[in-house]
């Protein structure tokens, strides 16, 4: 075996490495450094097809990679600071919602969680009302067969992000401090259920 073909078998031994990650920010910068070695060997032995396949690939790696460091960043900054989580907005569609509608039912199979951003909104099995800054339909990700624990309904009309729950899974394997926030989130609104509150309440920003 000559160096070149070293170079290629570096490149393919990176490349399944990479595969066989299941962290995000690992994978991406073994996959860029799979991407050099292959470019170099594809240069070596003059075939395009295998460079420019890695050319396309590389900045697709090195984006996700700049994106995942970035929400590392803002989560730090959001837990040193006022919790907010203006950092989700990259991660969700924003969608508005009239007054009287029902964002979802109790037992419908979810699929999202709701960070309000304007707007008030109900659920009327706990008597909560949630505004801006809280957030909404978490429990679905966890509760058996994915089904909602409640209603939302919408009495002013507002905004709110939808993150879909594999984005909320990511985020959560990501980063440790997010999965703590929803930890406390998730535990401190099953403890309330369990206390079963009669009163109304708001539940914003600060639930967290
Ligand atoms: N006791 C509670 N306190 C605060 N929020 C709740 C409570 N019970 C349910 N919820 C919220 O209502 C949502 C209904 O949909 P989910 O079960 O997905 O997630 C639920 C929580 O976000």
């Amino acid at each position: 075996m000559d160096w070149v073909e070293g170079i290629g078998y570096l490149g393919t031994a990176l490349t399944i490495s990479a595969t066989a990650m299941s962290t995000m920010i690992p994978l991406r910068i073994i996959s860029l450094c799979a991407s050099c070695a292959v470019i170099t060997y594809g240069i070596m032995i003059g075939s395009m097809p295998v460079v420019l396949t890695e050319l396309i690939q590389m900045p697709f790696n090195a984006y996700r990679l700049w994106q995942m460091l970035r929400l590392v960043r803002d989560v730090e900054t959001a837990a040193d600071n006022d919790l907010s989580l203006e950092w989700l907005r990259p991660f969700g569609s924003r969608r508005p919602f009239g007054i009287g509608e029902v964002v979802f039912r109790k037992g419908d199979l979810a699929t999202e969680m709701y960070y309000i951003e304007s707007g008030v909104f109900r659920i009327p099995e706990v008597d909560l009302e949630v505004r801006q800054g809280g957030i909404v339909g978490e429990l679905g990700l966890l509760s058996p067969g994915n089904a909602r624990t409640a209603s939302l309904v919408c009495v002013e009309a507002g905004h709110a992000l939808c993150v879909s729950y594999s984005d909320v899974k990511q985020l959560y394997y990501q980063n440790p401090e997010f999965g703590f926030y929803f930890l406390k989130l998730t535990s401190e609104r099953l403890f309330q259920g369990v206390q079963g509150m009669s009163k109304p309440q708001a539940v914003a920003g600060d639930a967290l």
